[in-house]
């Protein structure tokens, strides 16, 4: 049986700091971290970057920030020459999108291969609209429209599902993904100081567990300059549950080798994906 994941795979989460005013500095700064990641530790094949890595994470900023998805556009330009340049896979945070033909701002991720083509983008599906007393508010449909569809990218290596920071709450995107054969779920997400704590690391461990995939969350660096405090923690976790790479609050590069054999290892001995019950839950699986 070939394996969803067809080799080991080393990754780099890329925590830093993106949210300063001056995007043409925030993405200049993304370029430079992700060319340092590779050449520190060049068997690197995947990257990830941050939620709104170019941008600060702010309702009323997001129309300003927005960029057109087109190959002449900032942030498509230089992901798209880092991908080919590098030879990785890029899975470029997530941008404020303008739909030009609607007006409508997304929240996106474009992902580009070792050619520097964009073979995916996904737009956050679920808006992060929350009221904790005496802890945060937030409401992404204050100016964001939420995507239309779950994501599953197809690389040289396997596929993945795809997804940003409130959809990884919701289990049913990396439950699809999963079970269109992805080897891991990864998630651009900026959880705070409220939520973060309570639920980053778990919400992880949730999802690589659920489905026994590899469960990637690239965050910001914390930024006590900015109005929203990111939590940080960028992590890998493996299909068993552990957290086999942690970021701290500050910028930092992580790096985790995946490892087909560990996949299927912990699918043999726990084989949860040959046990479900579709007879029971049909309605639910597709
Ligand atoms: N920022 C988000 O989209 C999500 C988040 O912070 C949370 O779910 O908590």
């Amino acid at each position: 049986m070939s394996k969803i994941l067809s080799q080991k795979l080393k990754v780099a989460l890329i925590q830093f700091i993106g949210s300063t005013a001056d995007k043409s500095a925030n993405l200049q700064k993304a370029a430079a971290l992700v060319e340092k990641a590779v050449k520190d530790q060049p068997e690197t094949k995947l990257v990830v970057l941050p939620e709104c890595f170019n941008s600060p994470y702010a309702t009323d900023k997001f129309r300003e920030y927005a960029e057109v998805i087109e190959e002449d556009s900032p942030s498509y330009k230089v992901l798209s020459n880092l991908a080919s340049k590098l030879k990785i896979i890029l899975v470029g945070g997530s941008i404020p999108e303008l739909e030009p033909k609607t007006n409508k701002i997304y929240n996106t991720s474009m992902v580009f291969d070792q050619n520097g083509a964009l073979i995916a983008t996904h737009r956050k599906a679920h808006l992060f609209d929350i009221d904790i007393p005496n802890g945060i508010t937030f409401k992404e449909s204050d100016s964001l429209t939420g995507g239309e569809k779950a994501t599953t990218v197809e690389t040289s290596y396997g596929k993945f599902g795809l997804g940003i920071c409130y959809d990884m709450r919701f289990p049913e995107l990396a439950m699809i993904s999963a079970r269109q054969g992805s080897f891991a779920m990864i998630y651009p997400g900026a959880f705070n100081t409220v939520t973060g704590p309570l639920h980053w690391s778990l919400l992880a461990r949730s999802r690589a567990i659920d489905n026994q995939v590899y469960t990637l969350l690239c965050s910001p660096a914390r930024n006590m300059n900015s109005d929203y405090h990111a939590y940080g923690h960028s992590m890998v976790v493996n299909p068993r549950g552990d957290v086999i790479a942690e970021a701290g609050e500050g910028e930092e590069i992580i790096y985790a080798e995946l490892d087909p054999e560990e996949i299927e290892t912990f699918r043999q001995g726990i084989p949860i994906t040959k046990q479900r019950r579709f007879d029971i839950y049909k309605d639910v699986s597709k």
